[in-house]
């Protein structure tokens, strides 16, 4: 494999600001990071991390029907929310923008086609960055899923790198499990080609569309678990999700809004109109019943000797969904990223902070057991 001259020395420390606004589609997240050394001898430190929520006009517009006129001019607005997320936490850190070497910026995926769904497999994130490179003046990494894609990958999901750099387990492995829009777990060992992960199903999102809907969007999301608390599950439904062929399939496998967005939620909504709770309550479970039974198939089959589950991602912060999980999962111990010492808020920004690095670095940053891609790549495009 040919690579690019690499644009830094990889053991000199790079500042780099990693930019991320995820399926759930509420906020930039933004994080520095130094990042020193690159792949198996990387090493990673968060300097800092802000959270930048969108107003609510343009989460809508997000959400809603796009042409290609609202989609070309939401690529450029969106780019302005991003920089001013890269301004602002080198200014929490109090950090010049002449010491950081990059912004790795993911943007927001618009549209999601992987491999088995469609006949030609996409992937679309938007967030222009040469307005981010205009108005930060600093080189922006961005697009980095189109080349996994390209070589035959889901181009998604990219945090097993992360998870291996920052998390991996020096005896037993440990899982990774992100519970945002969507949910997906890395297991993560000694070696890097060990290292497997995917898309379990969904996160928040069915949760998230049931709460707006019930609450007329006085409410985004089912808030500290008070919707779901007041409702039953509703089995029979339960059962009808949980038979989506997205959850039979195996791994390798990636998921959006395409499955779990708002024709869902409509299709939820139509069969109850009157039971709003209730759906939420079911929702709750189809991602604890979901995400469990994933476990049960895949994981602990690869990894019978696992640590523990390291929880991240907005659904930490829903404290029924959290028990049900920790239930559901007994004996394995369910635990909060924070307690291996990372901000559980920040993983996701963090990671394409990693991926910027890596790529001045000229390093390839997917894996190949996650996403199904025939062959390591280097992960982005460069806007200087
Ligand atoms: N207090 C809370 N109570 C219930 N749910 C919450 C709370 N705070 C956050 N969440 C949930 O977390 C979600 C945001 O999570 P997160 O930021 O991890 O998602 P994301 O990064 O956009 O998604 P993905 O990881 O799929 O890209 C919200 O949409 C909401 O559903
Ligand atoms: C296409 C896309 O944006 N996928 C997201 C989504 O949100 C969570 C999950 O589905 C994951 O596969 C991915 O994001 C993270 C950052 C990833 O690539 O690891």
């Amino acid at each position: 494999m040919r690579l690019p001259p690499p644009l830094s020395d990889s053991e000199r420390p790079r500042l780099c600001i990693g930019l991320l606004s995820g399926t759930s589609a509420d906020a930039v997240e933004a994080a520095l990071c130094e990042v020193t050394g690159t792949g198996g001898g990387a090493r990673l430190r968060l300097l800092s991390h802000v959270s930048a929520p969108f107003p609510p006009d343009v989460v809508a517009r997000m959400l809603g029907p796009q042409d290609a006129h609202s989609l070309s001019r939401l690529d450029f607005e969106l780019g302005e929310y991003f920089a001013r997320a890269a301004l602002q936490v080198m200014e929490q850190a109090g950090v010049a923008r002449s010491d950081v070497a990059a912004i790795g910026s993911h943007g927001q995926t618009m549209a999601h086609h992987p491999p088995g769904t469609t006949e030609v497999p996409s992937t679309l994130q938007i967030g222009e960055p040469s307005v981010i490179a205009e108005l930060t003046g600093l080189p922006v990494v961005s697009d980095f899923r189109t080349r996994d894609v390209a070589a035959g990958g889901h181009g998604a999901p990219l945090v097993p790198y992360f998870d291996w750099v920052a998390f991996r387990g020096l005896q037993a492995p440990r899982a990774l499990q992100n519970l945002g829009g969507i949910a997906n777990v890395s297991v993560v060992g000694p070696r890097l080609d060990d290292t497997f992960a995917f898309d379990t199903g969904p996160g928040n999102m069915v949760l998230d569309g049931l709460a707006r809907r019930a609450t007329h969007n006085r409410l985004a999301c089912d808030l500290d678990g008070t919707l779901s608390g007041q409702g039953r599950v509703i089995p029979e439904l339960l059962e009808e999700l949980l038979t989506d062929d997205f959850l039979a399939r195996p791994p390798p496998k990636s998921t959006g809004r395409e499955r779990y967005g708002d024709a869902l939620v409509e299709r939820l909504w139509t069969i109850h109109p009157d039971r709003a709770n209730d759906l939420l309550a079911t929702a709750l479970e189809l991602t604890v019943e979901s995400t469990a039974r994933a476990y049960e198939t895949w994981v602990f089959p690869r990894a019978p000797d696992l640590e523990a589950m390291y929880v991240s991602g907005g659904g930490t912060r829903n404290p029924r969904l959290m028990a049900r999980l920790e239930a559901r999962l007994a004996p394995l111990p369910v635990r909060r990223l924070d307690s291996l010492g990372f901000p559980e808020g920040a993983k996701e920004a963090a990671l394409f902070a990693l991926l910027a690095a890596e790529y001045l670095v000229g390093t390839p940053a997917n894996v190949p057991s996650a996403t199904g891609a025939k062959r390591r790549v280097v992960l982005g495009k460069l806007t200087p």
